[in-house]
């Protein structure tokens, strides 16, 4: 007969562990003594100490095998946001969310903490100090962050305190640091190509960019917090750096900092959004004869040119969270990891 190994409150198991935010999260935890394994499609590093398991989350067999022992599951895989592919963010984070909540409950997993997005209610206007209340977004602002919504909602309604299953979702926003491999290689190939020149809008808009170790943080934290009786059950939390700054100072302190000019000339908002919706008609209309890819996309436009900052209050009462790296110790941290993507004279 087989055994079934019992599963320890420090084991856990890292779904997304080679990303970004999952090897922070996979090096933190190990430093405070877990027990880590890693479930991702790629092996993206080597740590000693932690097993990796290759394997595609939709494939619950493969995750099981995974799970054995574990009592804690942080799930952060996901495809990237710039990628495409509806039918594969609909697998991924729909169809393999439900299938990672049957492994874990087959598994006997008794935690799960979710890496959602705070984007699961921005719609491409205004948020300023957004609460975890605001509804879910009516009409996402693309097909990502619309299976983002899916997948929280799936995850926080199986929270089934009674039989022992608990789940929380983190929100973290606009996620920096070194190793990210999106907003600063996405900027500086834009400047690159001589497209940094402009702001979009009049420059003022808020927004959060939270250090990626800030998100982890809020990630372990919520692991810990997560009881029978706690408040965390079945809840979504925001996590950010709690320092809303201007979107164009942010883009500019990284532009500078690499050796690149910060953009000087000011673009009309609606307008540039305007162009951005139908240049994406265009590709869309050409995409069975050629791939284009274009930097201005209506979601990035959006994106650059509302606010969107949200408090972490709920997160700061019910699991004690308050940021730890500051977003000017965060910015030079980020610089000084990227010497290959700096301007060469
Ligand atoms: N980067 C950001 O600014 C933000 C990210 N998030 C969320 O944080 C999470 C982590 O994002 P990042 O680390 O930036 O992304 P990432 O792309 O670096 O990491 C995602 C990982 O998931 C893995 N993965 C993808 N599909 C898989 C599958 N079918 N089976 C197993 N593994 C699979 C990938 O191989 C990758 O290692 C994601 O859920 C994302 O939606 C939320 C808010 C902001
Ligand atoms: C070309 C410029 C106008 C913009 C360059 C920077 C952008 C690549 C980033 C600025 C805000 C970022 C962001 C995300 C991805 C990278 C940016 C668009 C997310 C969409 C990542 C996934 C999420 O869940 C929400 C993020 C919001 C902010």
């Amino acid at each position: 007969m087989a055994t079934r190994i019992r599963p320890s409150s420090k084991r856990c198991v890292v779904i997304g562990g080679s990303g970004f935010l999952g090897r922070y999260l996979v090096e933190q935890l190990l430093d405070r003594g877990y027990s880590v394994s890693v479930f991702d499609i790629r092996q993206g590093y080597e740590l000693p100490g932690v097993t990796f398991h290759l394997g595609d989350l939709c494939d619950k067999g493969a995750l099981l095998a995974s799970l054995e022992g574990a009592s804690l599951v942080f799930h952060c895989a996901s495809p990237a946001p710039s990628c495409d592919d509806h039918a594969l963010f609909h697998r991924v984070n729909i169809d393999g969310t439900r299938t990672v909540l049957q492994a874990c409950q087959e598994a006997g997993v008794q935690k799960i903490v979710l890496t959602s997005s705070a984007s699961v209610v921005y719609e491409g206007t205004d948020i300023k100090n957004g609460m975890e209340d605001l509804p879910y977004a009516k009409k996402p602002i693309d097909y990502y962050t619309e299976t983002k919504i899916q997948q929280e909602r799936l995850v926080l309604e199986a929270c089934d305190p009674e039989k022992g299953f608990l789940t929380v979702a983190i929100r973290p926003h606009g996620i920096f640091g070194p190793r990210d491999p999106q907003l600063v290689p996405i900027l500086v190939d834009a400047a690159r190509r001589g497209k940094m020149k402009f702001l979009i809008g009049d420059g003022t808009n808020l927004v959060d960019f939270t250090f990626v170790e800030n998100v982890v943080h809020g990630h372990i934290l919520a692991a810990e917090r997560l009881r029978p009786d706690s408040p965390l059950c079945g809840k979504a939390y925001h996590i950010t750096n709690d320092e809303p700054v201007r979107f164009w100072d942010f883009m500019s302190q990284i532009l500078v900092g690499l050796g690149y000019d910060a953009p000087r000339y000011r673009l009309p908002y609606r307008l540039v959004y305007v162009l951005a919706l139908l240049l994406w008609l265009l590709v869309l209309l050409l995409r069975p004869v050629m791939k284009l890819r274009p930097t201005f996309t209506p979601m990035r436009v959006a994106l650059a040119g509302t606010h969107h900052y949200y408090s972490c209050a709920r997160a700061k009462q019910d699991m004690g969270y308050q940021p730890l790296v500051s977003l000017k110790d965060g910015v030079t941290r980020t610089v000084e990891s990227y010497p290959h993507l700096r301007r060469v004279a």
